[in-house]
């Protein structure tokens, strides 16, 4: 415990990116191995280039894992997206397919019955995320984090990785003239209170359910932003927003959801912002033509396998939130491969 709170415009002296990454990118291995092992998934693929349905078709894939699948392919160069038909790419065919004397099916043959890896094959084709962390036991994230542990350990886990990434998105965010943020789903409230810590003006609420509401609290009270940040329990989907919010930040939040729950927080987010308010999606963004970056490609097959969600694409959001009404605007990096995008009512 440290005495005094930290101060949260402070920035470490040291670059955390690979401990960020290879706790992001934890699944990847396993998810490519279900692909070269049990599926073969490149032999096939090299004799039969195919669309996205045509694969999905052919073996029996459901749309959210196969496009985390093949943007994961992408950003290894392993697979190419040629006017929506997907080619083995000659790395790919050289090393992971039967036909080659450099095949290495083999060589990840002995991994195939890692738990993860058998749980890639199911969420492939049923498009239910498999438990958070593969534990068998465990109840489906959402449920978990209505328990007290699960949702203690959780929190402090989005908390600490918010001290370092809040800080590089709030000093990067213009809120000149805007006056109360609702960080929604906003767990411990790091972002909510960074955002105050570097604009000085600023007030803000975070809204989560119970019962991280109560860790919310404490969270506040204890880095001293009582005064500025409030907390307000609720269900995002069903209960309605804080109306006196003029910027709404959803950090984390959607790469936890599938399309239509997208759409719907985008929808219930518009409908309570005044005209001119200001939507800031915080997240690891996949780029246009979902090539890459490989670090948010297997961060993304981590989120598929345990949440309903993925990485969404810069276009993804831009076009989910332009449905909704939106102006996007552009997507600007931050720090640890994350980034986010803005846009006005
Ligand atoms: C992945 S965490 C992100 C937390 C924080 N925004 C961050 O960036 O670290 C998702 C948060 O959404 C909250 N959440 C999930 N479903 C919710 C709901 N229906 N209503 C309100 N909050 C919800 C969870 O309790 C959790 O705090």
């Amino acid at each position: 415990m440290r005495d005094m709170p930290l101060d949260l415009t402070a920035v470490p002296s040291t670059d955390p990116i690979r401990a960020y990454r290879y706790r992001d990118g934890l699944y990847a291995a396993d998810f490519i191995t279900a692909a070269v092992v049990h599926l073969d998934f490149f032999t096939w693929l090299h004799a039969n280039p195919s669309t996205k349905d045509g694969i999905a078709a052919h073996f029996g894939f459901t749309e959210r894992p196969l496009d985390v699948l093949l943007t994961l392919c992408a950003a290894n160069g392993f697979v190419e997206n040629r006017d929506g038909t997907y080619h083995a790419t000659p790395t790919a065919v050289e090393h992971l397919t039967s036909a080659s004397p450099w095949n290495l099916k083999p060589y990840y043959a002995s991994l195939k019955d890692r738990p993860i890896v058998k749980d890639y094959l199911q969420v492939l084709k049923t498009d239910k995320p498999a438990n958070w962390g593969g534990d068998k036991a465990a109840l489906d994230w959402h449920k978990a984090m209505e328990t007290d542990e699960f949702s203690r350990s959780f929190t402090a886990a989005m908390d600490c990785r918010g001290i370092y990434l809040a800080q590089a998105m709030a000093k990067k965010v213009d809120l000149t003239g805007r006056k109360r943020l609702l960080d929604i789903g906003g767990g411990s409230g790091i972002y909510a209170c960074s955002f105050c810590a570097h604009h000085p003006h600023l007030q803000a609420t975070v809204l989560d359910q119970a019962p991280v509401d109560r860790i919310a609290q404490r969270c506040i009270d204890e880095r001293g932003f009582h005064d500025r940040v409030s907390v307000a329990t609720g269900n995002m989907f069903k209960d309605p927003l804080p109306a006196d919010c003029d910027v709404h930040l959803f950090s984390n939040v959607l790469h936890d959801w599938g399309i239509a729950e997208v759409k719907e927080l985008l929808a219930i987010s518009y409908k309570a912002l005044p005209a001119g308010g200001l939507l800031i999606i915080h997240d690891a963004f996949i780029n246009a033509d979902k090539t890459g970056p490989l670090p948010v490609a297997e961060y993304s097959s981590l989120l598929m396998h345990s949440t309903q969600g993925k990485c969404y694409s810069t276009q993804e959001y831009a076009d989910l939130c332009r449905e909704a009404g939106f102006k996007p605007g552009a997507y600007q990096d931050t720090a640890a491969d994350r980034g986010f995008m803005v846009a006005t009512k």
